[in-house]
């Protein structure tokens, strides 16, 4: 098979699909791959590395998508790369589809064969595909909420550990998935006072037994979140319904009673966030206050610290990218359930039922398009 690896266009977006290891596991197996020039330049990785690692380098994105029978990508595509998608040609990145109705349309107008890495299930529960760049999220959050409670970047002036004989900072983190435990872990290393929420109470459970008095766990609902948000200096949004559009589990009314300079990190918000006052930003202009809060929602976080997050997610997705290559996107799909759980949109419908419901397709399953 031919694979093609554009740069990402995405704004500061400099991880890439795949690293030069990556490319080499592809060319061993006989597969032949096309990067673009300068593909990972921004993190170090070079043409010249690409090219020992077996890839062709190509001048342009018009070019990858023209050729490549699968294209391999970090970032949901942008208008541009959907336009250049083809009937059967397959895409391989994340997408979020549930929140972004053109980008959906789009997908599907293409014919494309859409895998989502954030849809893809795996054998021990989970989503691994998506838990690495949640895992550097969550840790993240942390590092973003602090920086952004300093008094020049609009914050209250509060200093999250506190020091001897002034009290810590206050952090509610909703959601104790992956994003809420790699959150909740740097939020204890610094010192902060953290009360963390799920209504997953097994999540709560092992939490409890890790931290014990460190933390304080509640299970989420409306009343338990209010009471949280309303006396926190951070709140880490880290919930997530798998593929669906995230809940608005702070309201309007919550954020304009929350304290004046406290900060929201929503790291949902590639699913629409969970925050009702959130909207997607970015890194050349990450926050925006409502009320007086002060919101960070970048929808592309791991994008900052692309170095580390492009060899994170290369981990946990170079063997499905393997099987894809090898068997082709039918066979790769009918032999493995969690990576057929992760095809979204497929020759002009959509094949993931949380999407359909949420944005009014129609949903027609994987299967009636694998036999
Ligand atoms: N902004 C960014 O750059 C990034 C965003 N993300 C996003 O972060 C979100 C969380 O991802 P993960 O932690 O990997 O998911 P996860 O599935 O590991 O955890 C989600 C947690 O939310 C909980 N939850 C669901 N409904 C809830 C409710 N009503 N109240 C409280 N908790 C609730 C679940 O029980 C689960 O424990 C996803 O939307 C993901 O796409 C992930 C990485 C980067
Ligand atoms: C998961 C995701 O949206 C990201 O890594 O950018
Ligand atoms: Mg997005």
């Amino acid at each position: 098979m031919l694979i093609g690896v554009p740069k990402e266009i995405k704004n500061n977006e400099f991880r890439v699909g795949l690293t030069p290891p990556s490319v080499h596991e592809l060319v061993a197996r006989g597969h032949r791959v096309i990067v673009q020039t300068g593909a990972g330049a921004g993190i170090g990785l070079t043409d010249e590395q690409y090219t020992a690692a077996g890839a062709t380098l190509v001048p342009s994105a018009q070019e990858i998508f023209a050729q490549a029978d699968m294209v391999v990508k970090v970032k949901e595509p942008q208008p541009q790369e959907c336009a250049m998608l083809r009937p059967g040609q397959i895409l391989y990145t994340y997408l979020h589809l549930a929140p972004d109705p053109e980008q959906t349309a789009a997908l599907v107008k293409s014919g494309a064969v859409c895998i989502a890495y954030e849809t893809i299930t795996g054998p021990g529960g989970g989503l691994p595909l998506l838990a690495p760049m949640s895992e550097v999220a969550g840790r993240m959050s942390i590092q973003a909420g602090a920086s952004h409670l300093e008094k020049s970047k609009g914050g209250a002036g509060i200093l999250l550990g506190g020091v001897p004989g002034v009290a810590a900072g206050h952090i509610v983190i909703i959601g104790a998935g992956v994003v809420g435990t790699n959150a909740l872990q740097m939020a204890v290393g610094i010192g902060a006072r953290v009360t963390v929420l799920d209504k997953n109470v097994d999540r709560l459970r092992q939490l409890d037994l890790v931290y014990g008095n460190r933390i304080s766990t509640l299970y989420s609902n409306a009343h338990a979140i209010e009471e949280a948000v309303l006396s926190a200096d951070l709140v880490i949004g880290g919930v997530l319904v798998p593929g669906a559009a995230a809940p608005k589990l702070v309201t309007r009314d919550m954020v304009s009673k929350m304290k004046k300079g406290a900060v929201i990190v929503d790291v949902a918000i590639d699913q629409g966030g969970c925050f009702a006052t959130s909207h997607p930003t970015t890194h050349a202009d990450p926050t925006f206050v409502v009320d007086g809060v002060v919101h960070y929602c970048v929808a592309n976080m791991p994008g900052a610290v692309a170095r580390t997050s492009t060899f994170a997610l290369n981990n946990a997705t170079i063997a499905h990218a393997v099987a894809l290559a090898n068997k082709g996107w039918r066979q790769a799909l009918r032999d493995d359930v969690h990576l057929k759980n992760g095809l979204n949109v497929c020759e002009g419908k959509v094949t993931y039922a949380a999407v359909a419901k949420d944005l009014g397709y129609d949903y027609v399953p994987a299967d009636t398009l694998l036999a």
